[in-house]
């Protein structure tokens, strides 16, 4: 008996990092996923295997974990996950994944998302969304040692998602065809949350402005969003870009593909995820995702037309 499940990438509109201060955010699941594939195994350890990052690792009893193939990084997070279930049967775990990985765009909770959903679905345990977004963001939280529910309760439930403090509200917006991301590698996620932490120490006062400055313009997004007020929307994340940049997260390539793309005719763009390297997502009317695509890669930068999902995790 096997099972398989799946889980979206997201996007994050407003309030990455704030969002880590209990600060409001929006985001939304993208049309990229991880699937996760168990089957039974009738060797005397588990296998964990992802042709598409040329990964390759066995865990036992006896010998714990050795890594044959590739990098341990997202391995962490499937292994937490394991933790979970008190049962060391062998199994072989398989995962596929087209969301660009370390890129900012929540390749690490959609893993982490897929692999309970896919373990609960194996050993025939009944759970609830709800359930399955609180023990991925206990994962995110071991592993990385700081994580907003964010990326993990977008992944699971699906849609553009309002999250403030626990509280999630799916919200309508349009925006079909009006996403382009372009990315490169990023620094790990960990690794900026904390540099952030290390400025709130050192300058709070003016931190803490900064992310409360934050929070007005998600609250003012999500009215905006709701009535397809579009320039104003891209004026929001123009300003929500200035204060990533203020709270040290922005990079040089990454103001480069900002600039590139308002150039291109973005109504507004600004880093999603982590920053330091990872990606910007670019906000424009339909008729210029083209341009502003090309615009990237004319520039040497890895880009990608992002559409919402309505989708978040899936047994398949
Ligand atoms: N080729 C790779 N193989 C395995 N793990 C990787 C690879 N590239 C990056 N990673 C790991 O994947 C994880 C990505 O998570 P994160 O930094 O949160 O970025 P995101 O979730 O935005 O993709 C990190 O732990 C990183 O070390
Ligand atoms: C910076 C942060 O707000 C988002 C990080 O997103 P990502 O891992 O870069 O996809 C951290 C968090 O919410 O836990
Ligand atoms: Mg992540």
């Amino acid at each position: 008996m096997g099972s398989k499940a799946s889980a979206p990438g997201k996007a994050i509109l407003f309030g990455e990092h704030a969002v880590v201060y209990g600060k409001p955010a929006i985001a939304l699941a993208i049309d990229k996923r991880a699937t996760i594939t168990i089957k039974e195994s009738h060797r005397d350890y588990t296998r964990i295997k992802s042709d598409d990052l040329d990964l390759e690792a066995i865990l036992s009893p006896e010998t714990g974990l050795k890594l044959k193939k590739g990098e341990m990084g997202i391995l962490n997070y499937i292994l937490k996950a394991l933790e979970f279930y008190h049962d060391s049967t062998p199994i072989n775990i398989k995962l596929k994944i087209s969301i660009p990985i370390g890129a900012g765009l929540g390749s690490s909770a959609a893993v982490t998302v897929a692999t309970i959903a896919a373990l609960d679905n194996y050993h025939k345990r009944k759970s609830t969304l709800p359930s399955i977004a609180r023990r991925a963001h206990r994962v995110e939280l071991e592993v990385q040692g700081a994580a907003s529910p964010l990326d993990t309760s977008i992944s699971t439930h699906g849609g553009l998602i309002y999250l403030d403090k626990e509280k999630i509200e799916q919200i309508k917006g349009d925006l079909k065809d009006s996403l382009v991301i372009g990315y490169t590698r990023s620094e790990e996620t960990a690794k900026m949350v904390k540099l952030v932490k290390e400025r709130m120490e050192r300058h709070p006062q003016i931190m803490n402005l900064i992310m409360d400055a934050i929070a007005h313009i998600t609250r003012k997004a999500r009215k905006a969003l709701k009535s397809d007020d579009k320039e104003c929307l891209g004026e929001l994340m123009n300003i929500n870009q200035g204060l990533l940049d203020a709270i040290g997260v922005n990079s040089k390539s990454l103001s480069e593909m900002i600039y590139t793309s308002r150039e291109a005719g973005a109504l507004g763009s600004k880093i999603t995820g982590a920053g330091g390297g990872g990606s910007i997502i670019a906000y424009s009317h339909p008729d210029r995702t083209g341009q502003i695509l090309e615009s990237l890669t004319a520039r040497g930068y890895n880009a990608m037309k992002a559409n919402p999902s309505t989708r978040g995790v899936l047994i398949q």
